[in-house]
């Protein structure tokens, strides 16, 4: 048994559960007028309306005792200040340096690694104004217009998806492709449309050893010299956003090309990094230091704010409730704004990778739940398919519902009726339909009277599902900073409650190195098959296939 699931806040918060079980939300708020103003929170652009939960004051209080049981005021004060919390990787967690506009130093084991940071901030807003102006040109004297960046991870989706949700504010002029996967028909498909003289490629790999990083950027220098350029013709081409300098210089990508992050940034937190730099290359320098400084402020937030006043606390707390009280096992992210459509496939990284985690401490296995599962899409698409196991399934799904309240040349019908359905989603989770309403509205319809109660059952919505609403003034660089810190410190107050080190990913190191051992049996057909059978079986058809 662990000492958490054994705590005097885990037992209150069960028997908590147990009393507001079969009670509904729906009367909660017919008996307090206030409850929407009660639960809800204003804090750097965003406004969480998170009265549509199985809470009452209690709850919230049991739920607020449990983070302070856990430490995680202390536990948060240590990762600002740079100690090393990510221990079985022995690394500070310091994202927040990288946003930090506080003046103030921050100390990595007796070193201010502020200078180093701004240092690299500076070099990326030269060069991003160099490529913007068209005074850095490629080896024909042309500007580069169309930018390829190479990376997977961390190193992809904070890039590809935080420039994907500002569209409204894209430096015209450059096209900005992103590439991922080893799947050959991803960079063939890219390069194809592309003219390698006015190319320019940012290769971003923290660790300069992701075999599909530096598959797919081998695979670009060979475009780029096929089609005309040389070996040193290069230089002027090819930049990478690194960790490992010294990988990247015997790679061949010229020293001053390489702008430096370092081991206590984690890749699923780096976008506030050099690897950023597709962003501000999207964006301009100006629009990507907006997006810091919202992080800044939710750093702030999240340091200042009581927990009960706290939104990542609140947003953490409620997740935890959900997970360990009722048994979710999902959460769904919903983003009402087409341009943040890829949020959930962002929060998957960052939250399954981060407390996807079986040990608390130093080597306790758990006995409770951890991480959800993160999924979900644009509204108002998943109306039309998955939102019917949300409202009527049997597994509790908790939701986040999101909508900015103004968009850049905003058409007002659609989104009228965009907001609309979004509010109008939430309102029928958590009040359902009875069976008595289902059946009035059956009346008049014709129907025998077996016909018509077999159908009011079907009909008859639970209700009583959970969900947070989050509202945006608008969607600008500065609220969607907010917004994913906001998202990074729910994912590490979860792991502050749970006991996990949020900060390592060793469940995808092993998958890594046996698709390299099983990679050297594809390639030499001489090498014997000594794994199990059916991967053995995998390989052989392989092998013959390539045969063929
Ligand atoms: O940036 P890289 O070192 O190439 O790593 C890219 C990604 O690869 C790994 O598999 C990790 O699980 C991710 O956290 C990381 O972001």
């Amino acid at each position: 048994m662990n000492s958490l699931t054994q705590s005097p806040c885990w037992k209150t918060l069960q028997s908590l559960a147990a009393e507001i079980s079969g009670q509904h939300m729906r009367h909660w708020f017919e008996q307090d007028p206030q409850r929407a103003e009660r639960f809800n929170i204003d804090a750097c652009g965003i406004n969480l309306d998170y009265s549509k939960n199985l809470i009452n004051q209690q709850i919230m209080e049991g739920l607020t005792g449990l983070a302070n049981q856990q430490q995680v005021e202390t536990k948060r004060d240590a990762m600002f200040a740079g100690e090393i919390i990510n221990h079985t990787e022995e690394r500070a967690a310091l994202h927040t340096a990288l946003r930090n506009f506080s003046g103030q130093p921050v100390m990595v084991e007796g070193v201010d690694v502020m200078p180093e940071v701004l240092a690299t901030q500076d070099k990326m807003g030269d060069f991003v104004k160099r490529i913007h102006s068209g005074s850095h040109k490629g080896y024909t004297g042309k500007p580069l217009k169309e930018i390829v960046c190479i990376g997977i991870g961390g190193s992809f989706l904070g890039p590809k998806i935080m420039s994907e949700a500002l569209k409204p504010y894209w430096h015209q002029g450059v096209n900005v492709h992103f590439v991922a996967n080893v799947d050959g028909c991803h960079i063939h498909d890219v390069l194809a449309t592309l003219d390698h003289e006015q190319t320019l490629v940012v290769m971003s790999s923290k660790s300069f050893t992701t075999q599909e990083t530096l598959q797919n950027t081998l695979t670009t220098k060979d475009w780029f010299l096929k089609a005309g350029g040389t070996q040193q013709d290069i230089a002027k081409h090819f930049i990478c956003v690194s960790s490992n300098i010294e990988a990247a210089t015997e790679f061949g990508i010229a020293e001053e090309n390489i702008f430096p992050m370092w081991d206590w940034v984690g890749g699923r937190y780096s976008l506030w990094s050099a690897i950023g730099l597709p962003i501000a290359l999207r964006l301009g320098y100006e629009n990507y230091r907006a997006l810091l400084e919202g992080a800044y402020e939710m750093d702030c937030h999240f340091k200042q704010a009581p927990l009960e006043q706290n939104l990542p606390v609140v947003m953490a707390l409620l997740g935890v409730w959900y997970t360990n009280f009722f048994g979710a096992q999902s959460h769904v992210l919903l983003p009402y704004y087409h341009y943040l459509r890829g949020f959930p496939a962002y929060v998957q990284q960052l939250d399954m990778e981060s407390n996807g985690k079986c040990i608390a401490g130093d080597k306790e296995q758990i006995d409770y739940a951890t991480g959800p599962v993160i999924w979900g899409s644009e509204g108002t698409n998943g109306q039309h398919s998955f939102h019917q196991l949300i409202h009527q399934g049997k597994v509790l799904i908790p939701a986040d519902f999101m909508l900015p309240l103004k968009v850049e040349n905003q058409n007002d019908t659609h989104h009228a009726m965009l907001a609309s359905n979004c509010f109008g989603q939430t309102q029928a989770l958590m009040q359902g339909k009875t069976f008595d309403e289902a059946y009035a509205d059956l009346d008049g319809k014709g129907l025998s009277d077996d016909k018509r109660e077999s159908l009011a059952h079907h009909k008859t919505m639970p209700g009583n599902k959970p969900s947070n609403t989050l509202l945006f003034e608008q969607l600008d660089p500065k609220t969607l900073g907010a917004l994913v810190a906001l998202y990074e410190h729910k994912v590490f107050v979860q792991g502050a409650i749970w006991g996990v080190n949020s900060f390592d990913q060793w469940g995808v190191e092993l998958g890594k190195v046996l698709g390299n051992q099983v990679l050297d049996k594809i390639r030499n057909a001489d090498e014997p098959l000594d794994l199990d059978a059916s991967t053995n079986a995998l390989i052989k058809r392989f092998r013959q296939a390539l045969k063929k």
